[in-house]
């Protein structure tokens, strides 16, 4: 198997950045995340309660819709730095770290996530093609798992 190859690597940053850039408003963004995580919620319905400490109860809430924002924001400088892999293997690993120390995620909570995320972009981004972004995509998920629990 080849992984995010160069060429797949620009399709994705490219087809990323024409949904995901400065022009869209941070309410756009804002919906893009709540997609995702309403998504992830409606396939692993016991995962909500690890978002507790973050008003999860009220998806609409401050709190839940700026922990949307980090999860966003990290999803999107990774994909931005597909094409610089020491770049990105520092932020994988940082947020390695940040997920370590929660109880309760998992390596097969973010096997989710990439599964919830092509399918949620498949609506939101033109000419989609999966397979590539499961290239890049899953690269990312694994190192940002790869020492959490199964
Ligand atoms: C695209 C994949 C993901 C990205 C980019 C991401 C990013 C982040 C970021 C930036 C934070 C904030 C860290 C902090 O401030 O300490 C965070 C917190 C967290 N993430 Fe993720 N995450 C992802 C997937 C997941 C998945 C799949 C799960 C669980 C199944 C998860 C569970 C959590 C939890 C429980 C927190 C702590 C919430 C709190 O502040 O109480 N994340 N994530």
């Amino acid at each position: 198997t080849k992984f995010c190859s160069k060429g797949d690597a620009a399709i994705v940053m490219e087809q990323w950045s024409a949904l995901y850039n400065q022009d869209a408003s941070g309410m756009t963004k804002l919906l893009i995340g709540r997609q995702i995580f309403d998504s992830l919620f409606d396939r692993v319905p016991a995962a909500v309660g690890l978002f507790n400490r973050v008003n999860v109860a009220d998806r609409n809430s401050g709190g839940f819709s700026a922990h949307i924002m980090r999860v966003i924001g990290g999803l999107d400088i990774s994909i931005n730095s597909l094409g610089a892999q020491c770049t990105l293997s520092s932020i994988t690993s940082h947020l390695l770290a940040q997920h370590v120390v929660r109880d309760g995620v998992t390596k097969g909570g973010f096997a989710m996530m990439g599964e919830v995320l092509v399918s949620s972009l498949e609506q939101l981004v033109e000419d989609f093609n999966p397979d590539v972004w499961r290239n890049c995509l899953m690269p990312i998920l694994n190192a940002m798992s790869k020492d959490l629990p199964a």
